[in-house]
């Protein structure tokens, strides 16, 4: 499994070992040693599997908020999407930044968002699975949105008129929350 960094301290890309024959492959998609030797440390509880249909569709900006927080390993097993996560943790040195990373079933990387970040993304391919891993529970009451567009953090989804889920038409914009989040 080879490890590498992104601009976000704590976001790395995983990319596993892929081992190809004539019937297909095979590969770890998940390690908790490889991950512990890569000083990666993380205690996972909830496995996670979305499907969307046509390209072009948009989930996020999403977190939960405080004890609720959630480290998410994610990675897309059909067609391709562009992931991204924001840096929502109030004394990084990046704070509000965001890194982009294509995930895909033919790259098979993973990428690895700590707590205390937004997660989105957006599929480039029609009929996208998409599957991850959280180290937390699913708790609504702690459920929270950026809007997706929001002209502060500026994530470039190479999109203009994404297909939302309700929900996400109505998340705040970043300047309406910024002060109540606590990660
Ligand atoms: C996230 C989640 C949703 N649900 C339910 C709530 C709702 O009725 C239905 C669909 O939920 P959503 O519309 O929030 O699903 P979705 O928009 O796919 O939300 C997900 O987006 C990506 C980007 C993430 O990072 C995830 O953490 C999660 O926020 O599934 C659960 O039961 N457990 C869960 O863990």
């Amino acid at each position: 499994m080879k490890v590498t960094e992104t601009k976000l301290a704590g976001v790395v890309i995983l990319t596993p070992e892929v081992f190809g024959d004539h019937r297909g492959f095979f590969m770890e998609s998940w390690s908790k040693r490889k991950m512990e030797e890569a000083g990666l440390q993380y205690d996972f509880v909830q496995d996670n599997h979305s499907s969307s249909t046509i390209k072009g569709t948009l989930r996020g900006i999403h977190f939960q908020q405080g004890e609720w927080s959630q480290a998410k390993l994610v990675r897309c097993t059909r067609g391709a999407v562009l992931d991204v996560a924001v840096d929502l943790r109030k004394n990084s040195p990046t704070y509000t930044q965001w890194v982009g990373v294509e995930l895909s079933e033919t790259n098979k990387q993973q990428l690895l968002i700590p707590r205390g970040f937004g997660h989105g993304f957006v599929t480039l391919t029609d009929d996208v699975e998409f599957m991850y891993k959280a180290d937390n529970y699913y708790a609504p009451q702690a459920d929270g949105g950026i809007r997706w567009n929001d002209p502060d953090i500026g994530v470039d989804w190479g999109i203009d008129d994404p297909i939302l889920s309700d929900k996400d038409t109505k998340n705040p914009f970043f300047k309406e929350i910024a002060a109540v989040l606590d990660f």
